[in-house]
C-alpha cells in the first residue's frame, strides 16, 4: 500500500508513525516511538487497533543519543512489508521568519533550517538529522518540512516583537511561538468536540517536556507563551520559561559562565529539574515525597495561572481552557490545580470527570468550558504532506 511515514524527532524522544494514503486522506497504520534516549532507551511500536509489533529495551550506552534511535528505528522499520513509502513528513521545530507554511524540502531549505540550529538547540539538529539522511539514501522521495512556528506566523507585528531597536525584529529576533502542529491540530479537533466554543476566544495548554500556551481567537493563534526560542514561557522538564534577561548578564559577567555552559543551563538543567534538584519528569514529582518535588509543582502551577491571566487579557475573556500533550492529557492533579487558578475566570471544575479523565471536564454551570483533548502533532504533519505531494 502507498504510505506516508512521519517523524517526530525531539530532544529525547524520536516518534514515528506510518499513515496509508486512502482517498480519504491519512490513516493511520503504525505508531511508534523510542524513548527515554540516554537514560531508559525503549522502542515500542504498535498497530492501529493496538497490537504491539516491538517492545523492546535498551542499555543506556547503545541508543545514548538520538542518531543511534534513528538507525534502531530504521532498522525496525525496514523489517515491515507491505508499505511503499512514497513522502516522509518531519516536525522542523523552528522556521524562522519565512516559513508560513510546511514545504518540500531541498538541499537550499536544508540548508537555512540548519542556521535556525542555535535557536532551537535541543530539537533543530534532532530534526534535521533523519531528513539528511534519508536525502542521502533515496534522493527522490518528496520529503516534508512542517513547523512548529507556521502556525502563529499570523500575530500582529506589536504582539511578535520585542521593544527591541527595530532593526533587530528585521534581523529576525521575534516572538515566533512554538507547538504550532499541536495548537493546528487542538483548533481544528474542537470544531469536532465543541463547535459552539471554536470559534470563540480559547486557551490552549500544551503541558509535555516542552509546555506553552496559545491564545486562539476564531480558531486562530493571536498570542502564546514562547518567543525567539522554546526557553521562554511557562517553566518546563529542563527549561525555565520565562526569566529576566539580566539573570543571563549576571551569570556571563559576574560568575564568568560561557555561552555553553549557559546554554547548557538553561536548555537541560533548569526548570522541573533544575528546581527539585532530580528530575524533570512530572511524574517523579508527583509521586515524589521530597520537598523540593512539591516547591517546583507549586512554582509550575503558579507560573501557569499567571500565563492565563495574560493570554485572557490578549483575547478579552475567556470561552474555554484546553489541556493537551503528556501532563495535560495523563495529569487529573495538574489539571485540578491549575484550574483553581481560572476560577476568578468563571472556571469551576467537575471533580469526577476529571478524575475519569473525560473530554468535557467542567462543571454545568462553569462559564468557562475545561477540556481535555489528546494532541496528535503526526496527524496534522501526515495532512500536510500528502496535501504537498498531490499539488506538486
Ligand atoms: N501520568 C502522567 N502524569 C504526569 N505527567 C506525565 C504523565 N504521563 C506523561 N507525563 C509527562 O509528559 C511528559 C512528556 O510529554 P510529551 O507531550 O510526550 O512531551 P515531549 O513531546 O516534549 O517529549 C513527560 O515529561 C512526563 O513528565
Ligand atoms: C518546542 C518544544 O519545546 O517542543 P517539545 O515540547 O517537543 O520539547
Ligand atoms: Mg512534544
Amino acid at each position: 500500500m502507498d504510505a506516508i511515514l512521519v517523524i517526530n524527532a525531539g530532544s529525547s524522544s524520536l516518534k514515528f508513525q506510518i499513515f496509508e494514503i486512502a482517498d480519504t486522506g491519512p490513516e493511520r497504520c503504525i505508531r511508534g516511538q523510542i524513548d527515554g534516549i540516554g537514560i531508559r532507551p525503549r522502542l515500542v511500536a504498535s498497530a492501529a487497533d493496538g497490537t504491539v509489533l516491538v517492545d523492546r529495551r535498551y542499555t543506556p550506552d547503545v541508543v545514548d543519543h538520538l542518531p543511534a534511535a534513528i538507525s534502531e528505528t530504521r532498522a525496525w522499520l525496514q523489517t515491515l512489508e507491505g508499505f511503499t513509502l512514497r513522502a516522509i513528513g518531519h516536525r522542523v521545530v523552528h522556521g524562522g521568519p519565512d516559513y508560513a507554511k510546511p514545504i518540500l524540502i531541498n538541499h537550499d531549505i536544508l540548508d537555512t533550517l540548519a542556521t535556525f540550529q542555535e535557536l532551537a538547540p535541543l530539537h533543530q539538529p534532532n530534526n534535521l538529522a533523519p531528513i539528511r539522511l534519508a536525502m542521502e539514501i533515496n534522493p527522490d522521495l518528496p520529503q516534508v518540512a512542517c513547523f512548529d512556528t507556521a502556525f502563529h506566523r499570523g500575530h500582529a507585528p506589536h504582539t511578535d516583537c520585542y521593544a527591541l531597536p527595530s532593526t533587530y525584529y528585521d534581523h529576525g529576533v521575534r516572538r515566533y511561538g512554538f507547538h504550532g502542529l499541536s495548537y493546528e491540530y487542538i483548533a481544528e479537533r474542537l470544531t469536532e468536540v465543541a463547535p459552539g466554543i471554536a470559534g470563540g476566544r480559547v486557551i490552549v495548554a500544551h503541558l509535555g517536556s516542552g509546555a506553552s500556551m496559545c491564545a486562539l481567537k476564531e480558531a486562530r493563534s493571536v498570542e502564546t507563551t514562547m518567543g525567539f526560542t522554546a526557553l521562554d514561557g511557562l517553566p518546563m522538564s529542563t527549561r525555565p520559561g520565562q526569566m529576566d534577561p539580566g539573570v543571563v548578564l549576571y551569570l556571563i559577567d559576574q560568575k564568568g559562565m560561557t555561552a555553553a555552559e549557559v546554554t547548557d543551563l538553561l536548555y537541560r538543567s533548569s526548570g522541573l529539574k533544575g528546581l527539585s534538584g532530580f528530575s524533570g519528569d512530572m511524574r517523579d514529582l508527583l509521586v515524589s515525597a521530597d520537598a523540593r518535588a512539591a516547591f517546583a509543582i507549586d512554582h509550575f502551577v503558579h507560573r501557569c495561572g499567571l500565563s492565563v491571566g495574560m493570554l485572557a487579557a490578549a483575547l478579552g475573556g475567556l470561552d474555554a481552557f484546553v489541556f493537551t500533550a503528556g501532563v495535560g492529557e495523563n495529569s487529573a492533579q495538574i489539571r485540578a490545580r491549575i484550574s483553581e487558578r481560572l476560577a476568578w475566570l468563571g472556571a469551576e471544575l467537575d471533580p469526577a470527570a476529571n478524575e475519569a479523565g473525560a473530554t468535557l471536564i467542567s462543571a454545568p454551570a462553569s462559564r468557562v468550558a475545561l477540556y481535555v483533548l489528546p494532541t496528535d502533532e503526526e496527524l496534522m504533519i501526515a495532512r500536510h504532506t500528502l496535501a504537498l505531494i498531490t499539488t506538486s
